[in-house]
């Protein structure tokens, strides 16, 4: 999986508030006094910090069966070079889930509210997330895997957990002759992500190092999907799911899953390799939802590539759910997004409160000098929203443009203005039924006053929108902006 570099004086997220780990890092110095198989692999820092060697992967794996030990009661293994999670970043995922479950955006599921059943696609030998979920919160699992290796060892992880057994199954996908088989391709021990976990705290930790963008991907776009069924197929006749998740292979083939010296997280070409990337792997898993709909509340994935996401989202728009929801997970250097969508009608519709307040709002433009007529205000008010990605009507008979934001756009450029946190973690879009919803749609007018002061007003088309509350923040930069232009001589705009 890749990580992202990002810049230090940057904002984070945090760690999920119900994260075990999110006030309480793993203490490597106690871990190593409890469990002697673990003390080898600490070390000590000049500054006296314990900490391991994350490039050896004998580390990081006993680093993640003593932390399931010891914080979850879980007996774990995995043989060498298979994908090593790490439980902190794993359960970011966890409670991600968590959160959607028990909000009321969908309808719960009533007849079996105690009862929450999830699948997991690609559960991997190390099974983490059925692993994590039941022993966390009891839920029921069905774990899916290609992968010999993975569908033993998954069973062998969920056997040796006699108080969760009952709660998992692991599950065989069968490839069909059409598939083309996985790539061969064997560097023997491979990077699965750029990240560096350090969970010391140490503020000299190094950077993650981001592993290149595969070149034909970004150049080819989306690339069909052609390996084993992932839901179709494998789903049964009437079996109903809470949710789905997905960590998907992420990359084309082993090369382009970039080496990074600085880690070893293991992780072979079946675990990370799929033809197309993860685009395409989840771009089938959207497909399949769109046959199966409602046989899960919620669908999700992870992504490794925020470039990924306007691309998958315009796929989710296409078949028609009624939710999307994105979060983006970080702890320490590791940063991923989450996509989840439904086809379940929406309960509710998550309207900002300042969206109540505000859906008209306007200003006085005044000492506008007397080279600037209100024509030159209103096309001046179009190329500022054009510049910034909207898509704007200009109508000089009523002193009138029509600006229209598309969402995706906005994620893209990532101008979080524009949309609508509902929570620290997560970047709330409702689509509901009609196709302008999920647009932020608003008219600006112009009206002259007296010579040299001009009246400019905005109104909100579309109350409902999830990213309406982001209207008056929009019109107040605009204001500034008009005012800086015409009313000083600043040009900002
Ligand atoms: C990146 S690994 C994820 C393993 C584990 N869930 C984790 O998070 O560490 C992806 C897994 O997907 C499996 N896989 C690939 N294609 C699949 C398919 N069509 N259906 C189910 N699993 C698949 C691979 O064998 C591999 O175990």
């Amino acid at each position: 999986m890749p990580s992202k570099k990002r810049n230090r004086k940057e904002e984070r997220p945090t760690i999920h508030p119900k994260n075990k780990y999110s006030e309480n890092p793993p203490d490597f110095a106690l871990l190593a006094s409890l469990y002697p198989s673990f003390e080898p692999f600490v070390f000590y820092s000049r500054d006296g910090r314990p900490r391991i060697d994350w490039t050896d992967f004998n580390a990081t794996r006993e680093l993640t069966r003593v932390l399931l030990l010891h914080d979850h009661a879980l007996n774990w293994w995995i043989p060498d070079g298979q994908l090593c999670p790490t439980v902190p970043n794993r359960s970011n995922y966890i409670h991600w889930i968590e959160d959607l479950l028990s909000s009321d955006i969908i309808p719960s599921n009533v007849a079996n509210k105690d009862k929450v059943r999830g699948f997991d696609i690609g559960t991997g030998a190390n099974c983490i997330y059925p692993l994590l979920g039941a022993s966390l919160l009891g839920w029921n699992f069905v774990g899916s895997d290609v992968a010999e290796v993975a569908l033993e060892w998954a069973q062998r992880n969920v056997n040796n957990n006699p108080q969760i057994v009952e709660l998992i199954e692991i599950r065989k996908v069968e490839t069909s002759e059409n598939t083309l088989p996985l790539e061969e391709s064997h560097h023997g021990e491979s990077e699965y992500s750029g990240n560096k976990l350090d969970f010391s705290g140490n503020k000299d930790r190094e950077e993650a190092t981001l592993p290149p963008l595969p070149l034909d991907l970004e150049v080819q776009g989306h690339r069909n999907y052609h390996g084993p069924p992932i839901l179709l197929g494998v789903i049964r006749d009437g079996e109903k799911f809470d949710f789905c998740m997905c960590n998907p292979p992420f990359f084309e083939n082993m090369e382009k899953a970039g080496l990074n010296p600085k880690t070893s997280c293991g992780g072979t070409p079946e675990e990370m390799v799929c033809p197309g990337g993860e685009k395409s792997f989840i771009t089938r898993i959207i497909e399949d939802s769109a046959v199966l709909k409602d046989s899960f509340r919620w669908y999700t994935s992870m992504i490794g590539r925020k470039s990924n996401l306007k691309s998958l989202i315009s796929k989710l728009r296409e078949v028609g759910v009624t939710i999307v929801k994105t979060t983006e997970f970080v702890q320490g250097q590791t940063c991923r997004w989450g996509l989840a969508w439904s086809f379940l009608p929406p309960v509710r519709k998550i309207v900002s409160p300042s969206v109540r307040e505000k859906s008209t709002m306007s200003f006085m433009l005044e000492g506008i000098s007397r080279q600037h007529s209100a024509l030159h205000v209103l096309q001046t008010i179009e190329s500022y929203f054009c510049r910034g990605g909207a898509s704007c009507k200009l109508n000089t008979l009523t002193f009138v443009v029509d600006v229209t934001y598309n969402q995706c756009d906005a994620i893209q450029k990532n101008e979080p203005q524009l949309l609508d946190k509902a929570t620290n973690h997560e970047l709330v879009k409702e689509i509901s039924d009609g196709s302008l919803s999920n647009n932020l749609c608003f008219r600006v007018s112009v009206f002259q006053q007296i010579p040299g002061t001009l009246l400019v007003k905005g109104a909100l088309q579309h109350k409902d929108s999830p990213i309406s509350g982001s209207f008056s923040s929009i019109f107040q930069k605009l204001e500034e902006a008009l005012r800086g232009r015409f009313c000083t001589n600043k040009r900002l705009i």
